[in-house]
């Protein structure tokens, strides 16, 4: 780690009645890179992801957030709409959550409701066709159009996005989480359900918004081919504590990993790896 981090995980905790989902996580995630949060079904990933993103009030712990400038936000402190707004932090879910009878262009346009709202002076400006609403409309509609070219959907901007095949809806989201212009990206299993060429159309896209657009992006992946390749950090979870951090090299021979992942011990493990299987 440079000591250049744009979130901070600190002493995390989240538990639901008797279930202890997170128990006493604490990671960082350093700007302008990816970082990948792994671990088998049920680790607890997901419940990250919805305390750094508001959906759920962590039971105890900080989730702090450091902007370029070095303004420092709380988030925990905060709800879902003034973590997107404030923080600007997106997300992206496990389950495809576009809106399908819109066109894939009017999706991400949807995306950039609070700038238009700001621009049209809460509709007013907007109603009498102002210059600066119409500017901003335009730029809008540029941002949509520079990202459905960015993700090869250019051509379907008029489509309804239901109708696109499954990984063109997967970059889909991307793209209209991307339209925000976040500071951080957060991407939940964002490869689900893809093939191989689909999963490599992901990575590629990842790798270029992280070189392109310089944002620090926070994935949650089964696939660990996509993992593997574009990570410049992973964090283990296993049964909602870390087991392991460090570099995919690293994570990859870490026989704590790996025992975790077959539900083995650690000297099972081992034997595993030792015999080359
Ligand atoms: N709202 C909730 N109420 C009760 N239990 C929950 C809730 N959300 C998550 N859990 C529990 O917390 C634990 C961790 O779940 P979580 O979804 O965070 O794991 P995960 O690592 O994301 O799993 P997967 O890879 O299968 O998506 C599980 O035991 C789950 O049942």
């Amino acid at each position: 780690m440079s000591g250049n981090q744009i979130l901070s995980v600190d002493r995390l905790s989240m538990r639901f009645g008797g279930i202890v989902a997170v128990n006493d996580l604490s990671f960082d995630a350093e700007r302008r890179k990816i970082t990948a949060l792994i671990g088998p079904n049920g680790a607890g990933k997901t419940t990250v992801f919805n305390c750094i993103t508001g959906f759920y009030k962590p039971t105890s712990g900080a989730i702090g957030l450091t902007h370029d400038d070095g303004q420092a936000i709380r988030l925990e402190r905060l709800n879902d709409f003034r973590i997107a707004k404030l923080a600007k932090v997106a997300r992206t879910f496990q389950n495809i959550r576009l809106f399908p009878g819109m066109t894939a262009l009017e999706n991400l346009m949807v995306a950039q409701h609070n700038a238009l709202m700001r621009a049209s002076g809460l509709t007013f400006l907007g109603l009498i066709g102002a210059p600066s609403w119409r500017n901003a409309e335009q730029a809008a509609i540029d941002l949509a159009r520079t990202w459905l070219d960015r993700i090869g959907l250019l051509d379907r901007a008029d489509d309804a996005a239901g109708n696109l095949p499954y990984g063109d809806q997967r970059r889909l989201e991307i793209a209209r989480a991307m339209c925000t212009q976040p500071a951080l990206l957060c991407l939940d299993e964002p490869a689900a359900g893809l093939n191989a060429r689909e999963s490599a159309a992901l990575s590629e896209l990842l790798l270029s918004i992280r070189a392109d657009q310089g944002t620090s992006i926070l994935l949650i992946e089964h696939d660990m081919s996509v993992v593997m390749e574009i990570s410049d950090h992973i964090v283990v979870m296993d049964h909602g504590v870390k087991i392991a951090e460090g570099t995919p090299r690293e994570i990859r021979d870490d026989p704590k990993v790996i025992a975790a992942y077959l539900g083995a011990d650690e000297e099972e493990a081992i034997a595993v790896m030792e015999s080359g299987a």
